[in-house]
Order: structure tokens, then C-alpha cells, then sequence
């Protein structure tokens, strides 16, 4: 099975930027400080953090922010974030991802504007279309913990990015902390991207909060992350779970995020079976490979043998998910690709 996924070709849909920057990766963006001799203060963070990815010291999704924080650190520079972005596309490359949505927070940093940090990922991912097979998005992330008003400048730099770069910029999403923020307050803004094309998703049941996983639900997203807590079995009731069967929306499915974060015990108790029983479309993703060192490939392994799925249940799971690629027209031209290579070995 180790070998069947990795050679699978893969879609991932759920992969933010600054937590999937890998250790190789932050070396690397380290080594382009010292070059470009800038002082760089988060050194000294740099150093825990590796020491430190991953490791039991993460006990909640708020620790996860922390190291989250120091790969946002390293990615200030404009230059610093296309280099960020172009290796970690390139790793998702190399093990075997054909497709993938990566989502980013545009932040104003010192030395870069928001505008400016979108169109450097966009850039990256237009220099990197040229150099690998992988076909990259971009999903423009809107931090919960962030106000509406920064929310809604988001949101119209998302749409006017959209408009002149339809074929990059794809959708919108919400994540960030959820115990900060409501959704509700979101919502107007989210409808304004809906409404100008933008897909959306939404980081939905990380915590048990039955009343914004029902306007969630209710708001009818083109897919949700997580949805942890939606089950009744997993601080769900009838109705959240109900209202997701009836709606079946497709869940992107982070399992070693949700066993590093304590958001589940163990992988065997994971939502994942819940989700998979009741027909509800699932997509396998990493969510923070960097944070939580694991990689798409190992993902599929686990859920895998985690859940007693054999080759062609994973090969149906991996073409699946082609049917909620946020980008328009690619659903055939990647399940072509999936089944070429299936169908050789
Ligand atoms: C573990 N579960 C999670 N739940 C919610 N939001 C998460 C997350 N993991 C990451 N993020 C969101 O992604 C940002 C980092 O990438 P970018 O700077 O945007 O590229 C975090 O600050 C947080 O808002
Ligand atoms: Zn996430």
C-alpha cells in the first residue's frame, strides 16, 4: 500500500501555505536570509520550531498557530514567499500530486501589501506551471480571528484577483481559530464571493458549536474542512448530521491534523468511517504536512490502512474528489490522468 500511494496520482484541497512549509523547505528559506544578508530575528524560533514539528507539544489546534506563525515569520518577503510557495509545490509534485488548491491568508507585512502577497503566489504558482506537471490554485484564506473589515478588503482583492486571474485564483475559504469569531459575521462577505464566482470553503466543526455548523450547512458551501464535530457520536447532535447527509457536501479530510491537534483520539476513532458509511463525499488531504510532518502520499496510506480500504477503494476516493476541484473544465483531463496510470500498473 506504501508504494500503490505514492504512485497514485493525488488531489489535494486542503493544504495552507505557511503550514505546509516542510523542514527542507525552511532551511532553505533560512539560507536565502543569510545570502541576501537580512537580520532575521526568528532564528532563534526557527530552531524550536524544528526541533519541534510535530512532536507532542502540540496539544490543541491553537498550539499549531504557534508554529504557524514562525513559517509566517520566514515568509515576509516577497521574494521569501515565492520561494516558499515554489518548493512546496514542487515536494507535492514529487509525490505524486497532480492537482492542488493551496490557500494562503494574504497578510500586510513590512515589507509587502496584501495585493502584493497574493500576486505573489500567483506569480509563484504561474512560474511553477512551467517547470512541473502539478497544476496549482489558489484559495484566498480569511482568518476568523481577523476583523470584518479586514475580512471584506479580502474578499475584494479575492474577486478583482479572480476576475484578472480566473484561471489561478479559484475560491475562498474561512479558517484560522475556531473559539475566535462567528461565522455569521463572515457570511455577507463569503456571498459577495460566491456571487462574483469565487467557490467557497469553510473550516466547519473543529469544535463543537451546533449553531454555526447549522448556518455553515445552511449557507451550502462547495465543500467544508474537517467536520470533526458534526456527528453526533463527536459532539454533533441529529441535526448538524442530518443536515450534512442531506446535503452532501463534500468533507476534506485531515486525519494526522485532527490525531496531532487532539481534535480525535486516535486514527480508528477518527470521523473519517462516519463520513465514508454515510456516502458523504471525502477528500483526503494534509492540511499542515509541514506542522504535522506527514505528506499527502501518507495520508492516503493511513486512511488506508487505518480504515481496511483496498487499492481500488483508494483509486475511486482519488477520482472522487476530481468532481470538487474548485477549478472549471479539469475534472476530465485529471480522471484521465488518474486512470492512465492505474490502469499501467
Ligand atoms: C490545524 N487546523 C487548522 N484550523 C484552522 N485554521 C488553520 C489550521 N491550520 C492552519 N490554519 C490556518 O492557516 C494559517 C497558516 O497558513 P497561511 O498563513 O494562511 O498560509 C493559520 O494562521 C490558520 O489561519
Ligand atoms: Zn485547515
Amino acid at each position: 500500500m506504501n508504494n500503490f500511494c505514492r504512485n497514485m496520482p493525488k488531489i489535494e484541497l486542503h493544504a495552507h501555505l505557511n503550514g505546509s512549509i516542510s523542514q527542507p523547505t525552511m532551511l532553505k528559506l533560512m539560507r536565502y536570509y543569510a545570502d541576501s544578508g537580512i537580520e532575521d530575528k526568528s532564528n532563534a524560533f526557527i530552531n524550536e520550531f524544528q526541533i519541534g514539528a510535530g512532536d507532542s507539544r502540540i496539544l490543541s489546534i491553537i498550539d499549531c498557530f504557534q508554529f504557524v506563525t514562525i513559517a509566517q515569520s520566514l515568509t515576509r518577503f516577497p521574494e521569501a514567499l515565492k520561494l516558499a510557495t515554489l518548493l512546496t509545490l514542487q515536494e507535492f509534485h514529487e509525490e505524486g500530486c497532480i492537482y492542488i488548491e493551496l490557500r494562503s491568508t494574504p497578510r500586510n507585512t513590512q515589507y509587502m501589501t496584501m495585493k502584493q502577497y497574493i500576486e505573489t503566489i500567483i506569480e509563484a504558482i504561474r512560474e511553477s506551471s512551467l517547470q512541473i506537471t502539478l497544476v496549482s490554485k489558489y484559495i484566498i484564506s480569511i482568518d476568523r480571528r481577523s476583523a470584518i473589515s479586514e475580512a471584506e478588503k479580502i474578499i475584494n482583492l479575492a474577486i478583482d484577483s479572480h476576475k484578472q486571474h480566473q484561471d489561478v485564483v479559484v475560491g475562498v475559504e474561512l479558517s484560522g481559530d475556531p473559539t475566535v469569531g462567528k461565522f455569521s459575521d463572515f457570511l455577507p462577505a463569503f456571498s459577495r464571493a460566491r456571487e462574483a464566482g469565487l467557490k467557497v470553503t469553510l473550516h466547519c466543526g473543529e469544535i463543537c458549536n451546533v449553531e454555526e455548523i447549522l448556518e455553515m450547512i445552511e449557507f451550502n458551501p462547495d465543500r467544508i474542512g474537517h467536520g470533526t464535530c458534526i456527528h453526533p457520536d463527536y459532539g454533533g447532535t441529529a441535526e448538524t448530521w442530518s443536515a450534512l447527509c442531506e446535503s452532501k457536501i463534500p468533507v476534506e479530510v485531515c486525519l494526522t491534523s485532527n490525531i496531532k491537534t487532539k481534535s480525535s483520539p486516535d486514527y480508528s476513532s477518527h470521523h473519517f468511517k462516519k463520513l465514508y458509511e454515510a456516502n458523504i463525499p471525502v477528500i483526503i488531504c494534509t492540511d499542515d504536512k509541514g506542522v504535522f510532518i506527514t505528506s499527502l502520499s501518507q495520508e492516503h496510506q493511513i486512511c488506508a490502512d487505518t480504515f481496511n480500504l483496498d487499492e481500488s477503494e483508494m483509486v475511486k476516493i482519488t477520482l472522487q474528489a476530481c468532481n470538487f476541484v474548485f477549478a472549471e473544465g479539469l475534472k476530465d483531463t485529471l480522471q484521465k490522468r488518474i486512470n492512465d496510470v492505474m490502469c499501467k500498473n
